[in-house]
């Protein structure tokens, strides 16, 4: 898998002031891979993946996406590359993040728009048939103060998807939302999978875990302590910090 990797991550090490959040990551993400990342709250799962988006800078280590390195042995290359690399990749976090003082619409434009990479018809077009695929096209006027905590995360992929990303990062999509409104979402999530995606989600919904992952990612302390399928991690955990921690939230 090394050569056909999408995203390859080599020790990579980050720290916040004397805080050590990861010790050494290293992982590899095959095109089209649905890969769920769990672990108890703090163990650095949230800065991991702001690290793949270049939210975060480390401290240490390589990180490739594609052919192109975003860091390489904690340098960084200067110029436009970076933002290159990063367009690749889209985000969704668990506070939606949608502009609110920008319509549904506008909001799934603005970033094409900025970044001038498809005509403003494309881009029209491109918002009205995503806004159909999360089922919103009829709250394409609507500001996102009007829409439930659903339909807000489901204009946020909406939005992520507005720039053609090769891979799709989701930091806890759904630990905001009601209940009653995460299915929708995760049924967002579940087609963009089925339409081959590659995407690393981090996730407390175990549901989704074990349904809709290829792979499944345990860290803690800023380390994977164990990756498989849903069937190896879930059916028959490795590790004691594993089952520990399965032991808790199933
Ligand atoms: N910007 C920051 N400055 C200082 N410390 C930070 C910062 N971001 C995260 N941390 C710390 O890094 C550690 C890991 O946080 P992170 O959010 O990556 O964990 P997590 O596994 O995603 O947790 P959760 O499941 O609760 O979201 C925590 O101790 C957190 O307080």
């Amino acid at each position: 898998m090394t050569n056909n990797a999408i995203i390859e991550v080599t020790n990579m090490r980050k720290s916040f002031g004397k805080l050590e959040v990861l010790k050494d990551v290293s992982f590899r993400i095959a095109p089209s891979e649905v890969v769920a990342v769990i672990g108890p709250s703090g163990s650095g799962k949230s800065t991991m993946l702001r690290s793949l988006a270049h939210l975060e800078e480390v401290n240490g280590g390589s990180i490739r996406i594609g052919n192109e390195e975003l860091v390489h042995n904690g340098v960084y290359p200067s110029g436009g590359k970076i933002k290159e690399i990063t367009s690749r990749m889209g985000m969704v976090f668990q506070h939606f993040n949608l502009f609110p003082h920008l319509t549904v619409r506008a909001n799934l434009e603005l970033a094409p728009k900025l970044m001038k990479k498809y005509s403003a018809e494309e881009i029209r077009s491109k918002a009205s048939s995503l806004l159909e695929k999360v089922g919103l096209q009829d709250k394409g006027d609507v500001y996102p103060s009007n829409l439930s905590g659903g339909q807000k995360q489901r204009v946020a992929i909406a939005r992520a998807l507005m720039m053609s990303p090769e891979i799709m990062l989701f930091d806890e999509p759904t630990s905001a939302l009601d209940p009653e409104l995460t299915g929708e979402v995760l049924q967002v999530m579940r087609q963009l999978a089925d339409e081959q995606m590659t995407m690393i989600v981090v996730t407390h919904e175990m549901s989704f875990a074990r349904e809709v992952a290829d792979r499944v990612m345990f860290m803690a302390d800023g380390e994977f302590i164990e990756s498989g399928t849903p069937e190896q991690l879930f059916g028959s955990p490795q590790h004691e910090r594993t089952k520990a921690f399965l032991n808790r939230v199933l």
